[in-house]
């Protein structure tokens, strides 16, 4: 891989750090935040902040399954979620495509551009950036749901240098002409993973709760630091449950393959507010 600014003696395998700070930020939101554009645009404007997110490089991956399960509804589609992934045939991914890559990617496009901040919104097929499977399960027909294969590391290094923010949905493609359906969450993931190659990255899930809870009903009870031994124990006792899964299962993932710093929070905490968050570690 070239990298414009690559100093010959170090090896592209390092994790770089460009001076203190510097490293990749990759923010994650999902329906409830998009489907609130109160909370919605907060959160841009906190994004957008210096003071807030830092001097490094910044991307931000959306959901807003939220939104594609009532468009769905509306014209008599029946959503249907197994293990976190929505079964998607030809009519979902009309609908995910029309609202992931278009309404709402474009929509925060618009909003990061009114805070000064030049985003610009990707699906996995713009720039081959995120190719992916189709899942090929042995029981489950998930439809047009895709497994993240390889991402662009070269193309998003560039744009990042760039000074592009870029804003990915959750749709990627095989590279045969196919458009797949990605959970936004394993994306971000997916996308550390590959960053974390050439930058520190740190990877942060907003959602609308101040973290991961010891009671998913009590916003009193958020838990400072979980490790893979406390997960196992609360998933057991089912204190942690539902779309929880999956994103725990993410970031222990993302960990184990060299993603640096991973927090799952409310929104605010990119306010620097460590009281509304959940530090993830091995
Ligand atoms: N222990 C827990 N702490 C916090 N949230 C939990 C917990 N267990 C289950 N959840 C649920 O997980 C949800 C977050 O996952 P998900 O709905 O997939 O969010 P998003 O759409 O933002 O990715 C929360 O809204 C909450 O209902
Ligand atoms: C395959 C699959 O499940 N895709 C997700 C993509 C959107 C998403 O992940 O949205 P949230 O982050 O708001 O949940 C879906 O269609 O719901």
């Amino acid at each position: 891989m070239t990298l414009p600014f690559q100093n010959s003696h170090l090896p592209v395998s390092a994790p770089l750090s460009f001076g203190e700070g510097l490293g990749v930020r990759i923010i994650k939101i999902g329906g409830n935040i998009i489907d609130n554009p109160t909370e919605l645009s907060q959160f841009l404007a906190d994004f957008s902040n210096p003071e807030y997110s830092g001097e490094g490089y910044k991307i931000l991956v959306h959901g807003g399954g939220k939104s594609a399960t009532k468009m769905a509804k509306s014209i008599g589609l029946v959503p249907q979620m197994i293990d976190g992934r929505r079964i998607t045939d030809a009519a979902m991914l009309e609908v995910v495509v029309m609202i992931y890559a278009g309404q709402i990617n474009k929509n925060i496009v618009a909003q990061l551009q009114a805070n000064h901040t030049n985003a610009m919104g990707f699906s996995g097929a713009d720039g081959n950036l995120i190719q992916s499977e189709k899942r090929n399960h042995p029981s489950i027909d998930y439809g047009f749901v895709g497994d993240v294969k390889k991402v662009n590391i070269d193309l998003l290094t560039n744009l990042l240098l760039s000074g592009i923010v870029p804003v990915f949905c959750a749709i990627t493609h095989d590279g045969k002409g196919q458009l797949l359906n990605t959970n936004a969450d394993t994306i971000a993931s997916e996308l550390a993973i590959a960053l974390s190659k050439v930058f520190d990255v740190t990877l942060n899930y907003c959602f609308e709760k101040p973290g991961v809870l010891l009671d998913a009903e009590d916003d009193s009870t958020v838990i400072a630091t979980i490790n893979q031994e406390l997960y196992s124990k609360l998933k057991a006792e089912k204190a942690i449950h539902s779309g929880m899964i999956p994103k725990l299962d993410n970031c222990f993932h993302s960990l184990s393959k060299g993603v640096q710093k991973i927090k799952i929070g409310h929104h605010r905490m990119l306010q620097n507010d460590d009281s509304i968050c959940t530090t993830i570690e091995l």
